[in-house]
């Protein structure tokens, strides 16, 4: 995937941490890290294999993509839509403190100014010096990292007027927020609008909207505002600088409990098990018809609902005489067919399919992953397909995420990533997949031990109590996760079949 593919999920430094234990001073005690910073891209139109033994944190990677679990840090912006088509709180919450937040995001960035320096001036001179550097580098990437998302949650709103003082972005701010005002009353208005369109009272909607024009005169007026401060501060050596930073994408880690379930519609999940998340009380035609009424796409009792249901139901394979059965009348296949039938229906965007094969047969199997790959072209879809079967992930995925212990250690298109592996860890899961070719078998590598704890993961690199290769670096020193080849992500110290640096 190249840069010109359109980014629709842009994931950075993303954490997931699980308080357990007992809570001491108010503080949790320690925490699950079942994702560790994850940083990567997710474009339009792919399907992205997740792979990783049981337990490295797949699921809960997809699951806190989705925000059904609340990332715990990092930011996840969504392209799917933009600022602009939503009310959202957190674009509110900066407009009207601007300043503020400002003043904030400076004195985290002074911090870490103060550290870089701290850092540059640590020797390095014997080899304890060298990783002692190196383990200072990375706390302070770390830092760094944090610094980065708060101020990039505030330039993606207001690109280079970042640089303006006090009084000056205070005033920029009251504009912001007076057009974001109008905007959302404008959007108010027009959903009211269509809830008379769609009772059939045109007259009443046109009565509410002929507030319209004056609100757009608003915005319009202080749009013209905004970009006259804009045109003052172009001559700030720093304007580019956060100027490029804008953009209209949603930062979902943001986002409200009820904001979320609004977008839920476009953000979908296939489950790992069909049978138990399908309620057994109800019929198949119930099971599609909750989520198409909880997104507003029908109201209840609406007669066209019943059609719509059964043409999903014919396009995801099940015959739609079935819609009145129960879930316990179908077999595994058909079960997952449902679940399939249940997130496609409401017209999602983007569709996290965790281990959405894994219980069935492989016969079976290979029916479901031809219907998804098919709903996928039919319905301009993304996906995050995971599962822990790296043939099923080599044969659905464009490119493919290996994942272990809560970090990502390699990413790839999937052609390179079978050819050429980089990670001592891939390496060991691609010679475990059974070959039918018997001369040109390769050795299986036997990974030993069991996966760490997450709760008290290994230093240095997590992967390194089981590598092969491991030496003293890899014990104290995280890898940096690098781009080894255009689009070849990989993090670790002695990349297989790349010269060392001495
Ligand atoms: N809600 C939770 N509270 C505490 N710990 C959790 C929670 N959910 C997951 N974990 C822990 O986080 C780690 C990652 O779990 P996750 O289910 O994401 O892994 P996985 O790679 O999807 O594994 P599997 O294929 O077995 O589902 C595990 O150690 C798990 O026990």
């Amino acid at each position: 995937m190249s840069d010109e593919n359109k980014v629709l999920l842009r994931v950075s430094n993303l954490k997931q941490y699980f308080p357990i234990g007992k809570k001491k001073m108010g503080k949790p005690q320690s925490f699950v890290k079942a994702n560790d910073g994850i940083s990567l891209n997710i474009y339009e139109g792919e399907t992205f294999g997740l792979v990783g033994e049981s337990g490295c944190g797949k699921s809960t990677f997809g699951r806190t993509l989705l925000q059904l679990y609340r990332q715990t840090g990092g930011r996840t912006v969504y392209y799917g839509r933009t600022v602009e088509d939503f009310d959202l709180k957190y674009v509110e919450e900066i407009f009207k403190n601007l300043p503020d937040k400002k003043k904030k995001c400076e004195e985290l960035l002074g911090k870490v100014k103060k550290l870089e320096a701290d850092y540059a001036k640590m020797p390095e001179g014997t080899e304890e010096e060298k990783i002692a550097k190196k383990v200072a580098g990375q706390h302070l990437a770390e830092m760094e990292s944090e610094a980065d998302n708060d101020l990039l949650d505030i330039t993606a709103l207001i690109g280079g007027l970042y640089t303006l003082d006090e009084t000056a972005l205070a005033e920029a701010g009251r504009h912001y927020l007076a057009e974001y005002l109008a905007m959302k009353e404008i959007r108010k208005i027009n959903a009211q609008a269509d809830e008379f369109e769609k009772n059939g009272k045109s007259a009443k909607a046109g009565e509410v909207k002929k507030k319209i024009p004056e609100l757009q005169k608003k915005v319009q007026a202080e749009l013209a505002e905004i970009d006259k401060i804009r045109d003052n501060c172009k001559k700030d050596e720093d304007f580019e600088k956060y100027e490029v930073q804008k953009d209209d994408g949603i930062n979902l880690a943001n986002l409200t409990d009820a904001e979320m379930r609004y977008l839920r519609r476009d953000l979908q999940l296939i489950f790992q098990d069909p049978y138990s998340s399908l309620n057994p009380r109800m019929t198949v035609g119930q099971i599609i018809g909750e989520g198409l009424m909880a997104h507003n796409i029908f109201k209840k009792g609406d007669p066209k609902m019943q059609d719509y249901i059964m043409e999903i139901m014919e396009k995801c394979g099940l015959a739609s005489y079935f819609i009145h059965r129960y879930p316990h009348q179908f077999s595994g296949g058909q079960r997952q067919r449902i679940g399939i039938a249940r997130s496609l229906a409401v017209h999602p965007k983007f569709v996290v399919c965790d281990e959405a094969v894994s219980a069935l047969d492989v016969s079976i199997q290979s029916q479901i992953i031809n219907l998804l790959l098919d709903l996928k072209e039919q319905n301009n879809l993304t996906y995050l397909f995971i599962s822990h079967d790296l043939s099923v992930i080599k044969y659905i995925s464009d490119r493919i995420g290996v994942m272990y212990l809560g970090n990502m250690m390699e990413l790839s298109d999937t052609e390179h990533l079978f050819a050429h592996p980089y990670h001592p860890y891939t390496e060991a899961l691609l010679s475990a997949i059974p070959t039918t070719d018997v001369d040109g078998r390769k050795e299986t590598i036997i990974l030993e031990g069991d996966i760490p704890s997450p709760i008290n993961p290994p230093k240095g690199c997590k992967f390194h109590t089981r590598c092969r290769y491991c030496t003293e670096i890899c014990k104290n020193v995280t890898p940096q996760f690098e781009e080894v080849e255009p689009g070849h992500f990989v993090a670790c110290h002695h990349k297989l079949g790349v010269p060392e640096e001495k």
